[in-house]
């Protein structure tokens, strides 16, 4: 069976054109050829070529071979996937070594040997189609990078306190200083991360987000710095870590405080080194990567009880964003209520919702523990709920506690105690969930386990 691929062949010589195409026809199943180099340009204006075969001196007696040269830069320019293969006479090597700096792919000399150009060919073939494969994932990068980055693109507000963070954005962006990220949980971290890398140089290459209190001790250095087949029993195969998975773009180390201490080491020294060795090899890999970090702890007071390395935070806390949480930038509420409305209005088929103006104050007065994320699936909630004429109060199931209001535990059933326990004692440690945690008497896990339960 023959080949796939389309090839033209470009030589004033009819005697050499037609016997390089009859060669090359057993072999390929699309096989062209021209006799005026003027041609070129129409050629490639009606069909893609993968490979061109190009003589180097056309006019007859001709050899300084500017003609060549000329139609080379004009195929790259037109078509620069497509692989050239020259044609020159013997002797002039200088010719089409200055012909490969240009972009050609190789050269064969009159008179050829048939294995050597079907040899050349081939090869120029097997370029051709690493350079489609890469071209193909790249694009497809692009377009999944877009559909993961969808959800996250506007940062929506209107508060000095938010205007203080685009004004932040707007002047780290272009840096590649780390940054760290710190406000409670659902305050946007993640949202303003992605934004500074949309903003920055690297926007064209990948967002990498890791959770890192998701990474057990144990994989760590696996899905961080990759490994090598046969390292452990289940590494079946070479698989890249997360830092090379972001190489030239932005990585993202969300719950940078969950960290235990003796990992903590280990990334600093990549941090400092700006080199991985991955799990079983032992060459060092130079990655250069923008590292943006995001914690709800605070971690100055970690340092002090021993928990963080004071050198980790240096290095990761050059610029240090605070994101506030919702209470402290109340006026922000009713933009954010009136942008997940419309949302969810689309979403679920009911335009007609109407949304009155009472509705909104009580959502002002509300607390917002779980700070965004909570006012998002609370309206989520409220919008599917609703009769579909009309958003009432009730809809959004706000819990009396957090509304500035009123005081009372309304209801002695144990699961909606435990859920008011929970909410009441994260609002009293401002978010922080560690604090929350020790005082419930629960571990993190367990408290985030319930949060996720009563979706706090
Ligand atoms: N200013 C904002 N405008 C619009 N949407 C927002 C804004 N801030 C947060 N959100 C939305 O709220 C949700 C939570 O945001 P995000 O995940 O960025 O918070 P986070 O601080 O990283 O949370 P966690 O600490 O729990 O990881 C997301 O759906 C995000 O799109």
């Amino acid at each position: 069976m023959k080949n796939k691929g389309r090839i033209l062949i470009v030589d004033d010589d009819n005697y050499v054109m037609l016997s390089i195409r009859i060669l090359l026809e057993q072999h390929y199943d699309d096989v062209r050829g021209i006799n005026n180099p003027l041609q070129i340009e129409t050629a490639l204006a009606e069909n893609e070529y993968d490979l061109i075969i190009l003589d180097m001196n056309f006019k007859a007696g001709e050899s300084s071979g500017n003609d060549g040269l000329y139609y080379l830069n004009q195929i790259k320019s037109i078509s620069p996937e497509t692989s050239i293969v020259l044609i020159t006479a013997y002797g002039e090597i200088n010719l089409a070594v200055e012909a490969i700096k240009l972009g050609a792919f190789d050269f064969i000399t009159k008179p050829w040997q048939n294995e050597k150009l079907l040899t050349t060919v081939s090869a120029a073939f097997q370029l051709n189609k690493s350079k489609h494969k890469v071209k193909e994932l790249s694009s497809k990068q692009t377009v999944l990078n877009a559909m993961l980055d969808a959800p996250f693109t506007e940062i929506i507000g209107e508060s000095e306190k938010i205007k203080q963070v685009f004004q932040q954005i707007e002047k780290v962006a272009h840096t590649d200083a780390n940054i760290l990220i710190t406000g409670e949980n659902g305050t946007g971290k993640e949202l303003v991360a992605r934004a500074i890398h949309r903003a920055s140089n690297r926007s064209k290459s990948i967002f990498v987000n890791v959770d890192m209190g998701a990474i057990t001790e144990t994989l760590f250095e696996s899905e961080l710095f990759g490994h090598k087949k046969g390292a452990f029993t289940d590494a079946k195969t070479d698989r890249i870590g997360k830092f090379e998975a972001a190489n030239d773009g932005t990585l993202f180390l969300d719950e940078i405080g969950n960290l235990i201490k003796p990992l903590q080491a280990k990334m600093l020294r990549v941090i400092q080194d700006r080199q991985i060795v991955p799990v079983g090899s032992n060459d060092a890999k130079a990655i250069d990567v923008r590292l943006i970090c995001a914690t709800n702890a605070n971690l100055p007071e970690m340092v002090n009880e021993g928990e963080f390395r004071q050198d980790l935070l240096f290095r990761i806390n050059t610029i240090e964003i605070h994101l506030p949480p919702l209470r402290e930038r109340k006026e922000d509420i009713a933009v954010l209520a009136e942008h997940f409305i419309s949302l969810y209005k689309t979403k679920y088929g009911k335009k007609g919702l109407f949304v009155p103006e009472y509705v909104i104050t009580k959502l002002e007065k509300y607390d917002w523990p779980g700070n965004i994320r909570e006012l998002q699936h609370s309206i989520e909630r409220a919008v599917i709920m609703s009769d579909g004429k009309q958003l009432h109060v009730q809809d959004f199931n706000l819990n009396s506690q957090n509304t500035s209001d009123n005081a009372q535990v309304e209801s002695f059933n144990l699961e909606e105690l435990e859920k008011w326990a929970i909410e009441t004692c994260i609002k009293k440690h401002q978010g922080n969930i560690s604090n929350a945690a020790g005082e419930l008497g629960l571990s993190r896990g367990a408290l985030y386990r319930r949060m996720e339960k009563y979706e706090l």
